[in-house]
């Protein structure tokens, strides 16, 4: 077997606030492959962002990195060993900071960010944006980085790449924009671009666009990405493994077909339940019942107890194992305490807003963090 591309062992970042310590991301392991599209999948609050930044060591005050190790084609990009006083420190083969942003970022690792408008300064013309990066990432520059612009936007889809080189951010559409941001993440050839929720500001038509764009380019670059989205819809589309974060974990990882197919968390059940489909109308959807919990005091035993219309009394004591459980000789992990022999079947049904959901009777949200 080839070295996986990324590794991410038992990742954990934090924010230190004055409520207390939010653990966005509370042991997190993944691999992505050359060549990989791999998705990052869960409800708004998940720790999705938080990961995707992580790798890249982007996590902004009051936010740290605490533990575990990603390693990029076996270099260091965050490794941690004891101190001889028992505190935790960087390792000597770790990536300092400089190194971080002189040889991974933008060349080796590029990320994509949901809002185009943040990422492009409206002040400067679009092509000019994409030439500086170009410059500075790559050993180029003039007349040489003014082409490479404009072939990478032309690449892209846009139409009169020369003439819109010259155009400002706000004379885009928002899904010329981000194909903007795909031009300027693809234009240093790196070998993973992250993708935080690069479509969920566009109409399906447009996502459907640059969905389709991303696909040709991963096929003619071989370029691996990390695909972050909350749409069970658009994962079905492109990814060819996912993740499933829910509260700073990932509960299921498997390949995109076995996650439809072989479904083995109930939050995953839930989350493919809550896909509109094109023969059920609004009233048949299944939305997941309730809100997720707050991650900085997540529920006892299996995060997700408080909602799941399985739970038993079990689930709110025992914290599930990470496992292989295997789809038809691949593999496909999940944290469920019905995969263990720790007495689910055995154990009382739990009375949570799902099961009774479930039953008929009426949900009520139990949010709190809004009022
Ligand atoms: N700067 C911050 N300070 C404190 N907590 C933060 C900060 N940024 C993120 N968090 C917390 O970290 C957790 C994970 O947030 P994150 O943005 O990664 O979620 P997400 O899965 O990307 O959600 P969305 O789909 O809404 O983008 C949340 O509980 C969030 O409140
Ligand atoms: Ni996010």
């Amino acid at each position: 077997m080839t070295e996986p591309l990324l590794e991410i062992e038992n990742l954990q970042t934090q924010f230190f606030t004055e409520e207390g310590v939010v653990r966005a991301v509370d042991g997190i392991s993944l691999t992505v492959e050359p060549g990989e599209i791999v998705g990052l999948v869960g409800e708004s609050g998940a720790g999705k962002s938080v990961a995707a930044s992580s790798i890249l060591r982007l996590v902004e005050e009051p936010g740290e990195i605490v533990g575990g190790r990603i390693s990029y084609q076996g270099t260091p990009l965050v490794e941690f060993e004891e101190a001889p006083d028992g505190s935790r420190r960087p390792t000597d083969a770790m990536l300092s900071n400089r190194e971080m942003r002189k040889q991974i970022r933008g060349r080796e690792i590029a990320i994509i960010f949901q809002d185009p408008m943040e990422a492009l300064n409206p002040v400067f013309t679009v092509g000019s944006q994409l030439k500086e990066f170009i410059e500075i990432n790559r050993e180029v520059s003039g007349e040489m980085a003014r082409e490479i612009a404009i072939d990478m936007l032309r690449e892209v889809g846009i139409p009169e790449p020369k003439k819109r080189y010259d155009s400002y951010p706000h004379q885009f559409s928002g899904g010329m924009r981000q194909r903007v941001l795909i031009a300027m993440a693809l234009s240093c050839e790196p070998n993973l671009i992250i993708a935080d929720e690069p479509t969920t500001a566009l109409d399906v038509t447009v996502e459907g666009q640059i969905i389709d764009l991303v696909r040709d380019l991963q096929e003619k670059y071989d370029t691996s990405f990390i695909w972050v989205t909350h749409d069970m819809g658009v994962v079905a589309e492109i990814c060819d493994r996912v993740n499933v974060m829910y509260l700073g974990e990932i509960i299921e990882q498997s390949a995109v077909d076995d996650l439809f197919y072989d479904t083995k968390h109930p939050y995953t059940e839930a989350l493919l339940q809550s896909i509109p489909r094109p023969d059920e109308t609004v009233g048949q959807l299944n939305p997941i019942t309730g809100v997720m919990p707050e991650a900085i005091n997540p529920p006892s035993g299996c995060r997700f107890h408080t909602r799941c219309p399985d739970a038993r009394e079990v689930c709110q004591r025992a914290h599930p194992a990470y496992q292989n459980v295997m789809s038809e000789g691949r593999d496909h992990h999940v944290s469920c305490v019905k995969y263990e022999s720790i007495g689910y079947e055995d154990s009382d049904p739990l009375e949570t807003d799902a099961a009774q959901a479930f039953s008929g009777g009426i949900v009520e949200s139990r949010g709190e963090s809004d009022d």
